[in-house]
């Protein structure tokens, strides 16, 4: 059993197409040492004074990420995305170590596939405008769905990697319907995006002890708290469709 719930990504349904074989075409990868100028990042030493004994930290300042949960009350299913991240990749691919590799990756040893997560619909915070517009931005750019947003509700918020980098997780929980579906989404610009659904049932064998994802835990602490406060909801609507 729990070898198929791990493997569950591949089992998700693929809701666009185009964004499914685009994710499949990285044909070159390669690192080189991070310029300055960041637009995304900014590593930093911090020192302080515990105790009277002075410390320091190496830190990264990241910019803060919002995540909206959806559900698809018409048709009954969590609305995914899966995408290529390259900071996924590196870290498999280096394993333990601070390395960077030179030249080339080898895409037959380490196959792009290896950076490829299952999460949340989500987005950085880095417009003047409030979180539940730019989640109701996401949700259209990403999965295609036109909402009201003041149909973005809140759930958590927490702070992500918090031993070097540690920046606001804003979570979100959202129901959209079919009559929405204004569009295929896999983002804007160049970015691609797969977007795909699971099934309460897949959602409640995902979340079972020894699960490993290949992902951040926003992903978990979203589909508990959609078990605990909805799926017996909308269970119950089920059984009343049959
Ligand atoms: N490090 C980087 N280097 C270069 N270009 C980058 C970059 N990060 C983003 N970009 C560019 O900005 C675009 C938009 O990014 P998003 O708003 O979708 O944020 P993302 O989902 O990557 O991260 C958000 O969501 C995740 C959760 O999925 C959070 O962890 C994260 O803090 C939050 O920013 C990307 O398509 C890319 O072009």
């Amino acid at each position: 059993m729990l070898k198929t719930c791990v493997k569950l990504r591949r089992f998700c349904t693929i809701v666009n197409s185009s964004g499914a074989q685009k994710l499949r075409n990285i044909t070159r990868v390669w690192f080189t040492p991070l310029p300055p100028d960041s637009k995304f990042i900014k590593p930093c030493r911090l020192h302080f004074i515990e105790n009277g004994v002075e410390k320091d930290r190496d830190i990264i300042k990241i910019r803060d990420g919002l995540m909206i949960l959806i559900y698809n009350v018409t048709r009954k299913k969590l609305v995914l995305v899966r995408q290529f991240r390259a900071a996924v990749y590196h870290g498999i691919i280096s394993g333990n170590t601070l390395d960077i590799p030179e030249g080339d990756v080898d895409l037959k040893l380490f196959p792009p596939e290896l950076g490829v997560t299952l999460e949340l619909c989500a987005g950085m915070v880095d417009k003047q405008k409030s979180l539940e517009e730019i989640a109701r931005e996401e949700v259209l750019e990403e999965c295609g769905y036109d909402v009201p947003v003041d149909s973005i509700l809140p759930i958590y918020k927490y702070r992500s990697g918090i031993g070097a980098s540690s920046g606001g997780h804003f979570l979100y929980y959202c129901e959209v319907n079919d009559s929405q579906k204004v569009a295929s989404g896999g983002g804007v610009h160049d970015e691609v995006i797969e977007v795909v659904e699971l099934s309460i049932d897949e959602v409640e064998c995902f979340v079972q002890s020894g699960t490993e994802i290949n992902g951040a835990p926003g992903l978990l602490v979203a589909f508990l708290w959609f078990l605990a406060n909805k799926a017996s909801k909308y269970r119950a609507c089920c059984a009343n469709d049959n």
